[in-house]
């Protein structure tokens, strides 16, 4: 039984209980693994307290983000570069190998819910890319999804070296970091990928794992990654 929390809701929990707001409404469950020091009742109690303000600040925020949308379409239909250059300080990376296209989905549905957030993103497809120019273009990067399919137990050669050298130059420091993958029986290389990345300043924030026939059904699961991604102090 948890004990009843005296505490106040600080600034940045009510940030957070916002944030959660926006994606979770009202399903408590999974407020508590962000609160886990609260108990259901206590996010519940509060959840209503808040609910009004929160609907009358998403209605303006939803009307603003209509307009947006529109411009950002027009915009849209004419861009033919594989990175997103709306906003184009501090991008996520999506770097991802792919042999039968399977993950390449994968990395598309991520890069499309990216870009319907207003997220900028360069989109890194290990097959056009050498490791050098993967890494020369990630630079500014402080987020990082990384996807490999597993082959012969494993993640692709071409993610291991590519890990390897963000390790070597320091780029995994104090950066996120969130995987994805496919696989056909037995998930190994997201698995692989992680063992090498949790290293000392690496925050790994979560991965989308599926089997190559079901990655149309993980919509959900990328939403909650790239929201998981975006959370700060997580
Ligand atoms: C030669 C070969 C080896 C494979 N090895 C594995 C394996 O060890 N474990 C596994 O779960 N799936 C294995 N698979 C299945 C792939 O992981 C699965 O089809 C994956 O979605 C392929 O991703 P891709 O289409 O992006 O290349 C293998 C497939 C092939 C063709």
């Amino acid at each position: 039984m948890k004990q009843r929390d005296t505490h106040q809701w600080t600034v940045q929990d009510q940030q957070l209980f916002q944030r959660l707001y926006k994606q979770y409404k009202n399903d408590f469950s999974e407020y508590l693994k962000f609160f886990p020091q609260r108990t259901y009742q206590q996010i519940r109690c509060f959840y209503y307290n808040q609910i009004y303000k929160y609907r009358k600040t998403n209605n303006a925020l939803d009307e603003q983000k209509i307009q947006q949308q529109q411009a950002d379409s027009a915009k849209r239909a004419t861009q033919s570069s594989p990175v997103n250059t709306q906003q184009p300080i501090n991008p996520v990376a999506i770097i991802f190998d792919s042999v039968g296209g399977s993950t390449l989905t994968l990395a598309e549905m991520i890069s499309k819910e990216l870009y319907d957030q207003g997220i900028s993103y360069y989109f890194i497809d290990l097959r056009t890319y050498s490791i050098e120019q993967a890494l020369a273009t990630v630079q500014s990067c402080s987020k990082f999804i990384l996807g490999s399919p597993t082959y012969n137990g494993s993640m692709l050669d071409s993610l291991k070296k590519l890990i390897q050298q963000l390790i070597y130059q320091k780029l995994h420091l104090n950066k996120k970091f969130a995987l994805f993958g496919t696989f056909g029986w037995t998930e190994a290389a997201v698995n692989d990928m992680k063992t090498l990345l949790v290293k000392d300043g690496t925050c790994f924030v979560g991965s989308v794992v599926t089997k190559s026939e079901e990655v149309l059904n993980n919509l959900k699961a990328v939403k909650d990654l790239i929201f998981r991604l975006q959370l700060e102090n997580q």
